[in-house]
């Protein structure tokens, strides 16, 4: 199976060494803005000379940005895109157009990301949901250059602080590399204005812990993670990457569980 990547930061990399290491991948190609100095032999300049290795499956993550630069035009090219930024959709513009994209062109994968129980959550909703709420905690590390730094101060907390309490789409614009699970929980669930917020800072985290509880006439859900970040971004679980790789050894297997 042959993947090409778009983003080369903390994801990019993590996912890159994991799949170098299954035989059956072939990393065809890399596309980061700007370009990255090093692993000069797959980097590529533009999305059009990723598209032309002629990849079976796409993986974006680059970020908002990047997936509402490349992702139509990936999808249109007839070639499926697994997103890990599934915060951008939060932006009905973009939500719109992927989905245009997507029923003439290759497929939208939404990658659960840092988040575990979104199968479950899937599957609720087919029960019918009456609420979704979500919670999530990380250290003050991970809150820099984000609003977050408007809102509280990052640097004298002593101890867990609130600092935001909104709805999905809200969360998911306005955090983009911290409540991209928020998306993927609202589009999993009841939907962006549906799905209840609030974004905790917590100096005696030493990770990233996202929970949710969902309930219906089926009973409840009530799911929480708790993840190391990566070394090379205080912001991102490590689970995140982990996550990408699990999708795409199930959408190149043969037995799906
Ligand atoms: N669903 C989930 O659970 C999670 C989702 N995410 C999403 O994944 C994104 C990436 O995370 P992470 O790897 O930790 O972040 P990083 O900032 O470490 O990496 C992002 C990389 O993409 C590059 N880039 C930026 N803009 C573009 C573009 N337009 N086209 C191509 N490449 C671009 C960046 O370059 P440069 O550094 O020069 O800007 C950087 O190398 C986050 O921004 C967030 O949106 C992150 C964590 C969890
Ligand atoms: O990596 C995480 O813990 C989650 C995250 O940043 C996001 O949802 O954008």
């Amino acid at each position: 199976m042959k993947i090409a990547v778009i983003g080369y930061g903390a994801i990019g990399r993590f996912l890159i060494e994991q799949l170098d290491a299954v035989p059956d991948f072939e990393i065809a190609a890399v596309y980061s803005v700007p370009a990255p100095p090093d692993r000069a032999e797959r980097v590529v300049d533009d999305l059009d000379a990723l598209l032309a290795t002629r990849p079976d499956l796409v993986v974006e993550c680059a970020g908002h940005r990047a997936l509402s630069e490349c992702g139509e035009a990936v999808l249109r090219s007839g070639v499926d895109l697994l997103v890990v930024s599934v915060g951008a959709l939060a932006d009905p513009a973009l939500e719109q157009q992927l989905r245009t994209a997507a029923r003439h062109g290759g497929r939208l994968l939404i990658a659960a990301g840092a988040l575990s129980g979104l199968d479950a959550l899937s599957t609720a909703r087919e029960a019918g949901l009456d609420s979704v709420s979500y919670v999530g905690k990380k250290a003050p590390a991970a809150w820099t250059n984000t609003p977050a730094e408007d809102m509280v101060d990052l640097t004298s907390i002593t101890s867990a602080v609130t600092f935001l309490e909104c709805d999905a789409r809200t969360a998911a614009l306005r955090f983009p590399q911290n409540a991209n699970v928020v998306a993927a929980i609202a589009l999993a669930g009841l939907g962006f204005e549906r799905t209840q917020v609030s974004l905790v800072v917590d100096p005696a985290s030493n990770g990233n812990n996202h929970s949710f509880v969902a309930r219906g006439a089926f009973g409840e859900i009530a799911m929480t993670t708790r993840s190391a970040t990566l070394p090379a971004n205080p912001k991102t679980s490590m689970l995140a990457p982990y996550s990408l790789v699990q999708t795409i050894k199930k959408h190149a297997g043969l037995i799906i569980v």
